[in-house]
């Protein structure tokens, strides 16, 4: 853990990684401890260090967010602001940078909403199962399955973008989709009727998933890869994600700093995960484009902060960035708000190779034979 912990203070990169040892669960938490208040007394940002010092007094423990206020001595919003992020972390106002203002205290939309849950959530998590048992965890999960060649090889078979089907029992902006909610029926069927890939949400408080759902599909016999679909903010869920069978997990620009999305992409490798990069607007994918390692990135035609949907969103942007996005080899994801044959026709004109789709299959009786009636045929598989 030391090691990690040197590292997490030496390399701009590895920063994101274990602060959390320093929890108090840690198995030498005073040898951790003294450890920091060394690197913090090394840090020149003096708000920084006060952060670092002020949670090493007060026994609290870190995360990914606060070791990059401290790297680079400003907070996580404005790094975030200034590369166009609209969505706040929900800071403590233990920073001086943050301030404490009163309108810090109220999220300003769902999406915003959503991650502060998160933050607390994963820090409760974290402090049941610290990084380090993640990893241990993750190390014996069975090996992840390749989602890019799942999704290339159903294109080539049915000359339609290939199927990523969502399991999703409920949404903030839709309700409840399905009372009779089977994660594994319904995966099942999925897979029978041609879908290449599977989603399936992860989040408790606004989706009614869970992790747990994500375990009994992958030890269901599902072959499909899988999705985790998750609102990562913290490299210790794509651990956890791996842990629990995913072999792909979203990672939402509008919400992950540029170096977030890089770190937490050379995670994903080093797992043999494939990270889906979901962008809404030109500034994201730009963004996006200009890291390397991408494979696929996801253009969502729902706003996560308006919930409104538009598919021309997809069709606009790759008008806009299409050539750029085919020479760097990179494959498109079409998500949200698809119905009809015409829908997926709109999208596969546009240029995409894969959608995303949720609501217009789990709401049908039966969600695999709803597939045919989205694509207007058959799917091979
Ligand atoms: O669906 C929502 O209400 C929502 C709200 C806030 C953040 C994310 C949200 N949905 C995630 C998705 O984008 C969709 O689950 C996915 O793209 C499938 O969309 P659909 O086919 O329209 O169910």
């Amino acid at each position: 853990m030391e090691s990690l912990l040197a590292a997490s203070f030496s390399l701009p990169a590895a920063a994101f990684s274990p602060p959390s040892s320093l929890s108090s669960t840690s198995s030498s938490p005073h040898a951790l401890r003294s450890a920091v208040a060394g690197a913090a007394r090394a840090v020149r940002c003096s708000a920084a260090k006060d952060s670092i010092l002020y949670a090493l007094e007060h026994d609290e423990m870190f995360n990914s967010a606060e070791v990059i206020q401290w790297e680079s001595g400003k907070s996580i919003n404005s790094i975030a602001a200034a590369q166009g992020i609209r969505i706040r972390r929900r800071c403590r106002p233990r920073y001086p940078s943050e301030g404490s203002g009163a309108d810090k205290a109220v999220p300003r939309n769902m999406l915003e909403q959503i991650i502060w849950d998160k933050e607390v959530e994963v820090s409760q998590r974290k402090a049941k199962k610290p990084l380090q048992k993640v990893i241990e965890s993750s190390q014996h999960a069975p090996p992840a399955r390749d989602f890019v060649g799942a999704l290339t090889a159903a294109y080539s078979r049915n000359v339609a973008p290939a199927l990523i089907a969502e399991v999703k029992k409920a949404s903030p902006s839709r309700g409840v989709l399905r009372e009779d909610f089977n994660p594994v029926e319904i995966a099942q069927s999925y897979e029978k009727n041609g879908a290449a890939c599977l989603s399936i949400l992860t989040d408790e408080k606004h989706f009614q998933g869970s992790f747990e759902n994500l375990e009994t599909v992958r030890n269901s016999g599902v072959k499909c890869p899988l999705l985790c679909k998750e609102f990562v903010i913290d490299i210790w869920q794509i651990y956890y994600a791996r842990s629990k069978g995913a072999d792909a997990i979203l990672l939402i620009a509008a919400v992950l700093p540029d170096l977030d999305i890089k770190y937490m992409l050379r995670i994903c490798k080093n797992l043999g995960m494939t990270a889906l990069i979901e962008v809404h607007d030109e500034r994201e994918l730009d963004r996006v484009l200009k890291i390397d390692g991408v494979q696929l990135i996801g253009i969502n035609n729902r706003s996560l902060e308006t919930f409104k949907v538009d598919t021309s969103n997809t069709k606009t942007l790759l008008e806009k960035r299409g050539d750029l996005i085919r020479d760097k080899g990179i494959l498109v994801v079409g998500e949200s708000g698809l119905f009809t044959p015409d829908d997926v026709a709109y999208v596969q004109n546009a240029g995409v190779s894969a959608i995303l789709v949720g609501e217009s299959l789990v709401k049908q009786e039966n969600p695999g034979q709803a597939i045919a009636g989205l694509y207007g045929k058959d799917l091979l598989h």
